[in-house]
């Protein structure tokens, strides 16, 4: 076997695939090395097995709100054993081949950077092989969960998203810290599989910081409402877990401890830049590796090297990585071809617009583009419309009760939407609709024409753009 390519990629979640896959549909040799599983934290530990274990639950939701049909108790042990399927019970047989069929070489070892187009692959039994590569490295290597350095805390065991995604037998009473996304996900799925006593533990005054106000809102009253203890405004002093496998306790600044069978950090993820020899080629391992718009490493001389997905810190989303990736393999085999790089597929102009993300609680929330905050902040002429989604008939169909919102961020100047956001039950698919008028532009004169049927819940878009006097 050759220790020569034209491209070697480092980690072989969802964005290296994809760089490996357009490199060589543009033509060139590429060698992926991943010391894990092939397919990422994403297929093993992350957006799948959570999604698999929101989806009951969230169906159960809806089933609640339709009168004349029966509610059952989840069976939790079918449910567990649905995800082990969608985790393909941990064996990554099948992305390893798909990558052979790319075609693509695989190593299965831990990459560093020994140099420039050095990577060095070191195997579970020691064994270290150079490769070499012609063209161009890139970083794939994701991102790290991060355990805050409460006293006590890392003693104690807690579980990280991967234990949360795993999970084997759900606990009866659970803590989780933090009030982003993983925290929302796994505090309801967990919640709705049998965690009676679910204590969030929520360091500012609201969940899911970086989206619109009101979507946190909204989910903190579903989540409060199905039992969930939310606790904004928390300040954790100290953990304890005595003995292994007991319960641990976490200490607050104000108000009694919280007594939990198992405590979930939910508190961000990190670049995975560490032990990867960066310091080799003069870049610090303890950022993000910062990247131009066509994902190469900015302070590289020579510009071999690339970094796409969560370890540049763009955007810690699959689909997000995945677009990198495809600008990165395609930009790679152009340079490499001495062809030209700069066709408009071969920048990242998504991550500045702001990414699409879906939340898949109860209800969902989804939102692409610029908060109404970051909107101002930037300097445009705001204008903000909202409109209440459960006005809308193909909403109000859905199921008694339905709650929702939807708020569109307008730059006045231009007539165009800057950012939109929606909260409510099965909304997730309404964000494409938004992505699309946001990343196109359309002004909203034009956006008039594009009716929505009824009575579906897009029908919303008519209603915004009623409240902006169209
Ligand atoms: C609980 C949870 C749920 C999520 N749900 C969603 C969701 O619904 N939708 C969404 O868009 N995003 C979601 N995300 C985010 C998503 O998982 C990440 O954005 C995505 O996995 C990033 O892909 P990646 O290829 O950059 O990195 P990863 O998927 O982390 O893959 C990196 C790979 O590199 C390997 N690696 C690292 N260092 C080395 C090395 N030195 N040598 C060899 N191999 C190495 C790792 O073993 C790993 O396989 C979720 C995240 C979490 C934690
Ligand atoms: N459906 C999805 O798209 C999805 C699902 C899960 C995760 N993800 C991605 O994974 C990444 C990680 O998710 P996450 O929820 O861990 O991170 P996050 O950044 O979304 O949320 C982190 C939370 O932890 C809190 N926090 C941070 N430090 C703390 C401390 N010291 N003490 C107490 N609280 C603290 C923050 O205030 C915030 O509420 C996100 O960037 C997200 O985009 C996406």
């Amino acid at each position: 076997m050759s220790d020569e390519f034209d491209v070697i990629v480092i980690g072989a979640g969802p964005a290296g695939e994809n760089v490996v896959a357009r490199a060589a549909r543009g033509g060139l040799s590429a060698a992926v090395v991943e010391e894990e599983r092939a397919g990422g934290e994403c297929a093993y530990w992350a957006c799948i097995p959570s999604k698999a274990l929101l989806r009951p639950v969230e169906l159960a939701a809806d089933v609640g709100r339709v009168p004349g049909l029966a509610l059952r108790p989840i069976d939790v042990d079918a449910v567990l054993a649905r995800r082990d399927e969608a985790v393909s019970h941990l064996d990554d047989g099948r992305q390893v081949q798909w990558i052979k069929d790319v075609p693509a070489e695989f190593f299965r070892g831990r990459g560093r950077l020994r140099g420039p187009r050095q990577v060095e692959v070191t195997a579970s039994d020691g064994s270290t092989r150079l490769l070499r590569a012609r063209h161009a490295v890139v970083l794939a290597t994701g991102s790290r969960p991060v355990i805050p350095p409460i006293p006590g805390l890392a003693e104690a065991s807690p579980w990280t998203s991967r234990e949360a995604t795993g999970v084997r037998a759900v606990p009866r009473r659970l803590a989780v810290l933090g009030g982003g996304v993983v925290a929302c996900e796994m505090a309801q799925a967990l919640h709705g599989l049998g965690a009676e006593e679910t204590t969030m533990l929520v360091r500012g005054h609201a969940l899911l910081g970086r989206m619109e106000p009101f979507a946190g809102e909204l989910l903190a009253a579903s989540l409060r409402d199905g039992g969930v203890r939310v606790r904004t405004g928390a300040q954790v002093t100290g953990v304890e877990r005595r003995e292994p496998g007991g319960p641990v306790t976490v200490h607050l600044a104000e108000g009694a401890p919280v007594e939990a069978d198992e405590l979930l950090v939910a508190t961000g993820r990190r670049p995975a830049t560490g032990d990867l020899g960066l310091g080799a080629v003069g870049l610090p391992d303890t950022d993000p590796v910062r990247v131009d718009d066509s994902m190469r490493a900015t302070g590289v001389a020579d510009g071999w090297l690339y970094a796409v997905g969560d370890v540049n810190g763009r955007n810690l989303l699959t689909h997000m990585g995945k677009y990198q990736a495809r600008v990165c393999g395609d930009v790679i085999a152009a340079r490499a071809r001495g062809e030209r790089d700069d066709l408009p597929a071969m920048r990242d102009a998504a991550d500045g617009y702001g990414a699409p993300q879906v939340v898949f609680t109860d209800p969902q929330v989804c939102a692409v583009g610029r908060t109404e905050a970051a909107a101002r902040a930037e300097g445009f002429d705001v204008r903000v419309i909202e409109y209440d989604l459960g006005a809308v008939s193909g909403a109000y169909l859905l199921g008694d009760g339905y709650r929702g919102r939807a708020k569109a961020v307008v730059d006045e100047d231009r007539r165009v939407l800057l950012g939109v956001t929606f909260a409510g039950p099965d909304v997730a698919e309404l964000l494409h609709s938004a992505t699309v008028a946001v990343t196109a532009e359309v002004t909203l004169d034009r956006l008039w024409h594009a009716v929505p049927s009824f009575p579906t819940v897009s029908e919303v878009w008519l209603r915004l753009l009623e409240e902006y006097g169209l």
